[in-house]
């Protein structure tokens, strides 16, 4: 009889458990029914890396975004993509379609395959950090950290105990247990020299020695540390002009130059349409296609010369999707400089459909006296350079995109924009000389 109560107390007992456990879960399910829809966020799996990836974008509560009105719904859906949009892209998401773009991705993975230090050139807002963050995510080294330094913006005092670090009591004011520096940091990593044409030439010299010794001195320590480090180095000067002038050590420039990669400009790229799209897609948090932009207003964001690059497209596309009404960007949408930018400028920034009189300069004086002279119109005058450029180097597509500083497939492109007839599309002789009517 004992052992019976208390064996029915122990089934009552775990029953109420069993009912208690059902009520949390019954009342548990709203919630879980009201949670996004989308990925948890991506977390490096190093607590060593700088930065956290967060959560892909497109997979944002968009089920509840769709539920809404027009107007609500791309409220929501953007402000909580931009909230999660990553701060960076995967490496093969760098080149939205554009050849160059492609064939610079893949030269910059095999030299970091290899270990070679990289020198990434381009204008300001080209993706040059992006750049460097993908290659390191694609590397061998990726769990480890991907350290970023700019050069210009460490005062000259600090930049050495910044980039070395120092041992504890190396100077007054330094931090009781000294601080490691930031090549120690990188150490099995990535380290990121943003605006290395800016580094103090004091600076050049003791990083060179790091560079050929693998191994850094702390400020006040005794005895060197060994470090491995792949160096990612970037700028927006020119270096060569930089030795020319003495502000830059040439032996660090071949230290840092194992390899360079030149970012175009964005008015050079040809997918500047898909980037709209991609960029739009990444704002919207939904994946976008012609009807989220008005015609006229997409036309304007292509033959827009975006002195910016991809920042100044990326801040444009951004303020344009909060500002549009009705889930479509049109041209009212676009900020000031967008919209006063006109269809008679477009057509001299980007004369695609604009077709040229083209005739055969006379004699080569012509063509001389015709690259002195500038006509004005700027379409007119990139056609002569182009042509001159052909001509000089006898209609050699390759020397002719060396001379202009482009790639092959630039030119060939530029060679459709200015309406530049080639001799393999042509059938034209070896090299003749052309200018505009
Ligand atoms: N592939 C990309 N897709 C979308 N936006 C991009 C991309 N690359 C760059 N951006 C935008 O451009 C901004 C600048 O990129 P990044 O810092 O890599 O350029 P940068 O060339 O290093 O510029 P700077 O020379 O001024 O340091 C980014 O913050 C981002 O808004």
């Amino acid at each position: 009889m004992y052992w019976k109560s208390w064996d029915c107390l122990a089934i009552l007992c775990r029953r109420r458990a069993i009912a208690t456990c059902l009520r949390a879960a019954h009342s548990a399910i709203p919630r879980i029914k009201s949670l996004p829809r989308g990925k948890p966020a991506r977390q490096k799996s190093s607590p060593r890396q700088e930065t956290i990836m967060p959560t892909t974008p497109v997979e944002q509560p968009l089920a509840e975004a769709e539920a809404d009105s027009d107007v609500r719904t791309s409220t929501a859906a953007r402000s909580a993509s931009s909230r999660h949009a990553p701060r960076y892209r995967d490496i093969d998401q760098l080149a939205a379609g554009d050849a160059c773009m492609h064939d610079l991705i893949e030269r910059g993975k095999r030299l970091i395959d290899r270990g070679i230090p990289v020198l990434i050139l381009g204008e300001t807002g080209t993706g040059k950090e992006y750049l460097s963050r993908a290659l390191h995510d694609y590397s061998a080294r990726r769990r480890a950290s991907w350290i970023a330094v700019n050069c210009a913006s460490i005062p000259e005092s600090l930049a050495e105990s910044e980039l070395f670090g120092y041992c504890k009591g190396a100077f007054s004011g330094a931090l009781p247990g000294g601080m490691k520096g930031k090549v120690q940091q990188a150490d099995g990593g990535t380290l990121f020299l943003d605006e290395i044409g800016d580094m103090p030439l004091a600076l050049q010299t003791r990083l060179l020695r790091v560079l050929s010794e693998r191994e850094v001195i702390p400020l006040g320590a005794r005895h060197p540390v060994p470090v491995d480090v792949q160096l990612i180095c970037a700028t927006h000067q020119d270096l060569k002009t930089l030795i020319a002038e003495g502000r830059f050590r040439e032996d660090l420039y071949y230290r840092v130059a194992g390899g360079v990669l030149r970012l175009p400009a964005l008015r050079e790229r040809s997918d500047r349409r898909r980037l709209v799209m991609q960029m739009i897609t990444e704002e919207l948090g939904r994946p976008a296609d012609d009807s989220v932009i008005e015609a006229a207003a997409l036309q304007r964001l292509l033959a827009y010369p975006w002195p910016g690059n991809l920042r100044q497209m990326h801040a444009v596309i951004r303020y344009s999707c909060a500002v549009m009404n009705g889930g479509r960007i049109e041209v009212r949408d676009l900020p000031e400089e967008l919209m006063q930018f006109q269809p008679a400028t477009l057509a001299e920034v980007h004369p695609i459909t604009r077709t040229a009189q083209i005739r055969p300069f006379t004699s080569r004086a012509e063509g001389e006296a015709g690259r002195e002279r500038s006509s004005g119109d700027p379409y007119r005058d990139e056609r002569t350079r182009v042509i001159d450029a052909l001509n000089g180097s006898r209609w050699n597509i390759s020397a002719a995109s060396r001379q202009l500083g482009m790639c092959r497939a630039s030119l060939y492109r530029k060679l459709r924009q200015l309406d530049i007839p080639h001799v393999r599309d042509q059938a034209m002789p070896a090299y003749p000389a052309y200018a505009v009517a």
